[in-house]
């Protein structure tokens, strides 16, 4: 059992959202937690039961990477909107620079989350 963290910009919550349904029964057998609005997205579309953190704007995104930094997150599925600026930039940048020190498993767009996920 890995423990995975999902999270999504805006414009990524739809795709993600059909990404979790269409894996329900692989993902069901991990531990997830989420930032606010994409967890709970998730868990209202497909029934799993994703563990909430705050909002990515308001602290999920750090809480994430502090999961990371204590070796309590192996996997981190994030979908990155790369056409808008996010108005916590800072954050986001931070998560991911600490997926990748840490070198957890760490998808940010469809492709890579399958390979990931297959991967488990
Ligand atoms: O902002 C996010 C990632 O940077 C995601 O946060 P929400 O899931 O709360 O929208």
């Amino acid at each position: 059992m890995a423990r995975i963290g999902l999270v999504a910009h805006d414009d990524k919550k739809d795709e993600l959202v059909a990404w979790a349904h269409a894996h329900h029964d692989r993902l069901s057998a991990h531990e997830l937690w989420g930032t606010g609005t994409t967890g709970s997205r998730v868990n209202a579309a497909t029934g799993l039961q994703v563990r909430l953190l705050k909002s990515g704007p308001l602290g999920g995104d750090q809480q994430l990477g502090a999961m990371i930094a204590e070796g309590r997150l192996d996997v981190l599925i994030f979908f990155i909107d790369p056409l808008s600026a996010q108005p916590h930039d800072v954050d986001v940048k931070a998560l991911t620079r600490l997926a990748t020190l840490y070198d957890v498993f760490f998808a940010c767009n469809k492709s890579t989350a399958e390979a990931v996920l297959a991967a488990l």
